[in-house]
């Protein structure tokens, strides 16, 4: 067996009026993140990472930022496509680890569905996919809720 990992990270803006997507999934929540697409960071990070692992550049390289074709489009789309540039070269999700950096609201009691939804896409069981979540103990424009940050780490198998 053949084995590749992967790191990704994003960074999207936080700001009223956009709607919040971690993780293909909607939070409630008074600001949202700002982005060509729907600024899921937390999907973004996915899709980096497992380019990363194949060293096929990255997600603005394939998924252009100033493409109207992109303009709002679901992430979920993005790593879905992803997903099928890995599984081209003859890979599979070995496993993930992700950190979304929030200061609010709480993503936990949204991680299931998440890891769900993921894990869906990307052909795999939930227990691959691991997704935990910090504050940035209210330092920096993390602390003030200016920005989300995700950070990934993929594994990849080729049987
Ligand atoms: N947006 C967030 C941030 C954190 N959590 C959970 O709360 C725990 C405590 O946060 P710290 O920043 O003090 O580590 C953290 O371990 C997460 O379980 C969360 O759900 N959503
Ligand atoms: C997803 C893309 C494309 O719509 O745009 P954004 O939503 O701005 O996201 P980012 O992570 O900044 O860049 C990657 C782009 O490919």
């Amino acid at each position: 067996m053949k084995i590749k990992i992967g790191f990704g990270v994003d960074v999207h803006q936080l700001r009223e009026g956009y709607d919040l997507f971690i993780g293909g999934v909607q939070l409630d929540a008074d600001f949202g993140a700002v982005g060509h697409s729907d600024a899921d960071a937390l999907l973004h990070a996915i899709c980096d990472a497992m380019l990363g692992a194949l060293n096929l550049r990255d997600i603005g390289f394939h998924f252009s930022d100033t493409d109207p074709k992109y303009k709002g489009i679901d992430s979920k789309i993005l790593l879905k496509d992803t997903y099928a540039l890995i599984k081209e070269k003859g890979f599979q999700i070995g496993n993930l680890d992700c950190t979304v950096i929030l200061e609010n609201p709480k993503v936990n009691p949204h991680i299931e569905k998440m890891q769900k939804v993921i894990a869906e896409i990307l052909e795999t069981e939930v227990e691959n996919i691991s997704i935990k979540a910090t504050t940035h103990e209210k330092v920096d424009s993390f602390g003030r809720s200016e920005a989300i940050k995700c950070y990934a780490v993929c594994l990849l198998e080729k049987h």
